[in-house]
């Protein structure tokens, strides 16, 4: 595996742009988000930097002036890793480095990072080991050392061949290799899903952290690793759940997260397949984050890459135990009331509304209104049931009917 344990420990410093499609109360966001990635893979925060940039600069990203006063900074303080909030192009990345004299790591480089830190079977591990090379073999020129390992091999260097040449090799075999791989484990994996029969499929979807291992682990009273750091779940667990008398499948899938790396959705094609296949889907959101629509869209927007957009899904509004509106005093007249000062009420009557049923608001933690969550779930499940199996229709009588009159 590729450098996994690279940026633990480190102090970093964080660089993000302010533009038209970003303001700087926004890049604040982003900056935040991005320093509870850092954490999440051991790295500390010392400084963030940020910079109006309508377009970037193609060979440093940033501008001159910028990048003299980051590696000034980094000299004095001795910065470990100098993250980027945007993708850089190979180029850029290594010019960087050439400058700062540091460890430039993108946005994309560091969710890989945090994958390969969390992956514990041996399936989440080749997904990881794919996506990480594939980032990796288009900049294989500024980044000598972390082939290192690999090299050095009798005969790995042909005659004639340059080094880099001899690495592109080396990593194409080893892409194809672990594609043969994956193709292997993914068939058995298939065979898996098809093995389990006749119960309705559901699948825990949304942004990484909103806490769907935790509401996995309160319905199925199984435990799932659940904690406060980003991708604490990478491999999909399924678990037999009866609500009622109703038995379904319940999965608890990897978290989801703005400008997912293209090559991880790629790789994780057959975790994301236990989406895609899902009768149901429980769309949770931590509905305590201030940017949690955007997460929404973030999610929908991965539901259409891997078309699974379309299917029957209930929005799951979770923690809100710690939701909080913006104080807004009544004779404030000068502050303008935004969405960040509606109480949970309030939110219930904007776009949430148009949900209709299909909609709940819960605390996974304090198990508040987990009764509404089994009535929900129980109807929408019977629901796909009776269409599919109309002959057993008898057997799951609605959720609110008494069962000892049957
Ligand atoms: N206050 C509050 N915290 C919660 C609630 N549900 C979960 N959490 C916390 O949120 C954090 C993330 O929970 P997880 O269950 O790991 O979240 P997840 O969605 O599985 O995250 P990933 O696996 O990283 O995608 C943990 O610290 C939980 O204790 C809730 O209802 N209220
Ligand atoms: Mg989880």
């Amino acid at each position: 595996m590729l450098e996994t344990q690279s940026i633990e420990y480190e102090k970093a410093v964080l660089i993000g742009i302010i533009n038209h499609q970003q303001n700087e109360e926004k890049s604040k966001e982003y900056l935040d988000e991005l320093e509870f990635l850092t954490f999440t893979a051991g790295g500390q925060v010392v400084k963030r930097f940020q910079q109006k940039l309508d377009v970037p600069n193609p060979k440093t990203f940033i501008g001159t002036g910028k990048i003299e006063e980051i590696r000034e900074f980094i000299k004095v303080h001795e910065i470990g890793s100098a993250i980027f909030d945007d993708e850089l192009s190979p180029a850029q990345q290594k010019n960087i480095e050439k400058i700062l004299k540091c460890k430039v790591v993108d946005r994309t480089y560091l969710i890989l990072d945090i994958f390969a830190q969390r992956a514990k079977t041996s399936y989440a591990r080749t997904q990881v080991e794919l996506a990480q090379y594939e980032y990796l073999l288009p900049r294989l020129t500024g980044l000598w050392t972390h082939l290192e390992r690999q090299r050095g091999g009798i005969g790995m260097r042909g005659p004639g061949e340059t080094e880099i040449e001899t690495d592109r090799r080396i990593v194409r075999d080893k892409i194809s290799l672990l594609k043969k791989k994956l193709k292997t484990i993914d068939k058995q994996m298939a065979v898996q899903r098809g093995n389990r029969g006749s119960l309705i499929r559901v699948s825990l979807i949304g942004y990484t952290n909103v806490g769907k291992s935790t509401l996995m682990n309160v319905i199925s009273k199984s435990k799932v690793f659940a904690e406060n750091k980003l991708f604490a779940t990478l491999d999909t667990t399924v678990r037999k759940v009866v609500i009622r008398n109703l038995p379904f499948l319940l999965t608890d899938t990897v978290g989801f997260i703005r400008k997912l790396p293209t090559q991880l959705v790629e790789s994780f094609k057959s975790t994301l397949d236990e989406v895609r296949e899902a009768d149901l889907l429980l769309h949770v959101v931590d509905i305590s984050h201030k940017n949690f629509e955007e997460h929404i869209s973030s999610v929908n927007g991965i539901l259409e890459d891997i078309k699974a957009q379309d299917k029957p899904t209930i929005m799951v509004f979770n923690k809100i135990d710690s939701y909080q509106a913006e104080p807004l005093d009544e004779d404030d007249l000068s502050t303008e009331k935004t969405s960040a000062h509606f109480s949970l009420e309030e939110w219930k009557n904007t776009w949430m509304n148009k949900l209709g049923d299909n909609v709940l608001f819960i605390s996974a933690t304090e198990k508040e209104n987990m009764e509404d969550f089994k009535r929900k779930v129980y109807e929408a499940v019977r629901k796909i049931h009776i269409t599919r199996f109309p002959y057993n229709n008898f057997l799951y009588p609605e959720y609110d009917q008494n069962f000892e009159e049957l």
